[in-house]
């Protein structure tokens, strides 16, 4: 952004001007918000840089408006043009107070401290008022971001503003894709001030590394019209490996999910002892049987064909005894996801091997420290984009923000979800969801990648759709599996 709007004033843009314009949009919004008849009295936290400049053009807004605003600015020093404001401020008679417990009686608080600006941590008096100010039950709107937290990494620098609604400028910041700062930012809302496309193709690409992946771009990529004339192994023939003696209910999940992609053939494969349950749950299935160790795991594959399926999806519920058959599919030239105990047994080969065909590692934080102890998960996005390259697999890192990276450095992330997700199971409805659409894919000969992000967008939105008619303890896996068709729909 930096970048941009450097270019922007470099072009003859008076910088005062795109603050007057940017501040206007913010102060019309919060208006918008919260009307004069709902409430009147409004504190101001204003910074030492623009963004504080920001904060007292709406203060002065405001103002005009018929609010009575408070300004709280603990700074001595302040860029010159957030100097200028404060000094027509209080020359129109807004008061200014000195100490923070002032604004405890304002029914609203703007949060102008610190915006993409913050370069340190920060320390008192300002980490003590933001600990006040969070403790006041008054809605916090931030400008751009709320004041503490890195841009880019969403990291807390010190102590940071928990806003209820933050109004990002211009392009969405990094940090608002990070789960750690998602319970600082509150409601997350995008401010556009027509910054020149030209400007932002110039500094981030025509097609930026980063993308927030949408219900357009979903629906281009999802498979929802078959030719006239087709048949079923046309529609792609998923073969999933799941289960155990331990935990059948996994296998039961994946096959779900798996039908619920709409894939023309699904085989399971699944020790000999579980066949009954899954013919039972899933009659449409062919169900494998495989001889099984004494732990009741799959022992091996038997003489199974690996190269007549159009995807494989290997590791709901299969334990870490079945290592025979992690290696059996690492060998196999199909597109490979691998989840769960597929992705410990493979931290523990210690090599993610190099595979001709997609592979696919679906990792929840847990099992990413495991197959990248390297990887410092600190910032999701560049751990994510990390991993791909380092084992030329699309990573899928589970999260309240899915992350999906390429090798390439392309990343897509799930930027709706719900945390009804947050449960047992959910994650093998998305392994045989997301097998589903792969094998569709290949077998029609469509990219594989995008099938991932596609995949996780619609786990995540079926979960919402559920969250809204259920509430959010209402999600478990089984009923997910039965909004994943109700949610394309919508
Ligand atoms: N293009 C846009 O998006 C526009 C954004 N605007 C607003 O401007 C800010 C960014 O302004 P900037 O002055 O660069 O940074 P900040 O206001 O975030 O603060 C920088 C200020 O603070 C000092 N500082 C940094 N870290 C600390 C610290 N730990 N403790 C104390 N002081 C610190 C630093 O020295 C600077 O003086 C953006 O977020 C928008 O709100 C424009 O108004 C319009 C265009
Ligand atoms: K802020």
């Amino acid at each position: 952004m930096r970048d941009i709007e450097g270019r922007v004033f470099a072009a003859g843009m008076p910088v005062a001007a795109l603050m007057e314009k940017v501040a206007g949009k913010i102060s019309q919004r919060i208006q918008a918000l919260y009307p004069l008849s709902k409430l009147q009295r409004v504190g101001i936290l204003v910074g030492p840089g623009h963004n504080g400049g920001d904060a007292l053009v709406v203060a002065r807004e405001l103002h005009f408006s018929g609010y009575q605003v408070l300004i709280y600015c603990p700074f001595s020093k302040l860029k010159d043009l957030t100097a200028q404001h404060a000094q027509y401020t209080k020359s129109l008679g807004i008061r200014f107070v000195e100490r923070v417990d002032l604004l405890c009686d304002c029914q609203l608080l703007i949060d102008g401290l610190f915006g993409f600006g913050l370069e340190r941590s920060l320390s008192e008096p300002i980490t003590m008022a933001i600990e006040q100010l969070n403790c006041c039950s008054t809605p916090i709107i931030s400008i751009d971001l709320p004041s503490g937290l890195h841009t880019d990494t969403g990291e807390v620098m010190g102590k940071a503003i928990r806003a209820s609604r933050t109004l990002c400028l211009g392009l969405w910041k990094l940090a608002f894709l990070q789960d750690r700062a998602l319970d600082y930012i509150g409601e997350a809302e995008l401010i556009d001030f027509d910054l020149p496309l030209t400007d932002i193709e110039a500094v981030l690409g025509s097609l930026p590394d980063v993308t927030r992946f949408t219900t357009d771009l979903a629906h281009s990529s999802l498979p929802l019209h078959r030719p006239p004339v087709t048949h079923k192994y046309q529609q792609g023939h998923l073969l999933l490996i799941c289960g155990s003696r331990q935990y059948a209910g996994g296998a039961i999940l994946a096959g779900l999910g798996a039908r619920g992609s709409g894939v023309g053939m699904l085989s399971i494969a699944v020790p000999t002892s579980l066949k009954p349950i899954l013919t039972a749950k899933l009659p449409e299935a062919l169900v494998i049987e495989c001889p099984e160790t004494e732990t009741g795991a799959i022992a091996h594959l038997r003489d199974l064909d690996l190269a007549k399926y159009s995807a494989i999806a290997c590791g709901c519920g299969i334990t870490q005894d079945a290592i025979t058959v992690v290696q059996s599919v690492l060998a196999a030239e199909k597109p490979l996801i691998l989840d769960a105990d597929a992705l410990n047994i493979l931290a523990s080969l210690g090599e993610i091997p190099r595979r001709q065909s997609l592979t696919i590692l679906t990792p929840h934080a847990g099992e990413f420290k495991r197959l990248f102890p390297q990887i410092n998960l600190n910032n999701r996005i560049n751990a994510s984009c990390q991993a791909a390259s380092e084992s030329s697999a699309v990573v899928l890192l589970k999260g309240a923000r899915t992350i999906i990276a390429r090798p390439n450095g392309k990343v897509d992330i799930i930027v709706e979800s719900t945390p009804a997700l947050a449960r047992g199971g959910s994650g093998d409805v998305l392994t045989g969801l997301m097998g589903g659409l792969i094998a569709l894919a290949n077998c029609a000969q469509k990219p594989l990648e995008s099938m991932v992000a596609t995949a996780a967008w619609w786990h995540a939105q079926a979960a919402i759709l559920a969250a809204r008619e259920r509430t959010e303890l209402g999600v478990d896996a089984h009923t997910l599996t039965e909004y994943l068709i109700r949610a394309i729909l919508s």
